[in-house]
């Protein structure tokens, strides 16, 4: 088994640093036509820096919703989101990346002009943004893809431009719902660790949504567990598995003990 290089590094982040993400309180109800719908109840998180932190619950419990609020594209109903001591009050793509389940790129720029685009919007001159979007898509596989449009790229290769541009961004904190939750399952293994490769480099706090445990057991440090609708937070899971991780690690008793610890707690709620 590979030795845990970065272990005594996660352990810092959890003693002496101050958390990343601190959601406190938040409660969310949705009007809708047929009344309110309560989604989320007093949820309370915080998050260290540098963790790779996955977010599972049954379908409809508020992974979603509460992704959203601390990405600041929906406002709770009550508590407050931080992010590096900050309250977030609205999108802060200098703070936060979000890397959705459809890669949402521009159709009329090439790959390399999508990866880079919020560079661009920063006013980073054009020779500079081109080389970091190139190296990034060199990062995720797509070495000679840099000039294609969207329409010429799979869904897979759509899903990794999205994935460069999360870390194009550059942002401390990348939020990600279900980024691999459109792909067939050998690019969404692949993908998954060309994602820990590159984190492994840039070292982001990410937030990601699945609902494949066997993904989120594999990719992530902690597993945070929502219940049934209203969300509220059931458990987290410490994933102590080695890194780097690799595919032979899921063939493991402990794997299995880990995974299946989290669908019991799943399962119960349905
Ligand atoms: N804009 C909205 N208006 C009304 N209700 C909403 C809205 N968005 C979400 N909901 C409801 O809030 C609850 C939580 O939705 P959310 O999408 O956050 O859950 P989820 O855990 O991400 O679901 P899934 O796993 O199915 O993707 C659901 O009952 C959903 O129907």
């Amino acid at each position: 088994m590979s030795l845990d290089l970065a272990a005594p590094r996660r352990a810092e982040a959890m003693t002496s640093q101050p958390s990343e993400i601190e959601v406190s309180g938040i409660t969310h109800r949705y009007q809708t036509g047929r009344g309110e719908v309560l989604a989320l109840r007093n949820i309370n998180l915080s998050i260290a820096p540098g963790r790779f932190v996955g977010l599972v619950g049954p379908s409809g419990c508020g992974k979603s919703s509460l992704l959203m609020m601390m990405a600041g594209l929906v406002k709770p109903s009550e508590g407050n989101i931080t992010v590096r001591g900050s309250p977030i009050n609205g999108p802060a793509p200098d703070r936060i990346g979000v890397v959705f389940q459809e890669a949402s790129l521009l159709p009329w720029r090439t790959a390399q002009e999508n990866v880079a685009f919020p560079l661009k919007l920063r006013g980073v001159k054009r020779a500079e943004r081109e080389a970091k979007a190139e190296e990034l898509l060199h990062l995720v596989g797509l070495k000679g893809f840099e000039k294609r449009h969207p329409h010429e790229l799979s869904g897979g290769m759509k899903q990794r431009v999205a994935i460069a541009r999360g870390f194009c961004q550059d942002p401390p904190v990348l939020l990600m719902d279900e980024p691999f939750a459109a792909l067939d399952e050998q690019t969404r293994m692949t993908l998954g660790d060309e994602l820990l490769r590159i984190w492994e480099q840039h070292r982001k706090t990410v937030v990601f949504v699945t609902h494949g445990l066997t993904e989120a057991v594999y990719l992530c440090d902690e597993v945070i567990v929502l219940s049934g609708r209203p969300g509220e937070v059931l458990a987290r899971i410490e994933i102590d598995l080695p890194r780097p991780r690799t595919w032979e690690m899921m063939a493991t008793e402990h794997f299995g003990r880990l995974r299946e610890q989290i669908w019991s707690l799943i399962r119960r709620q349905s």
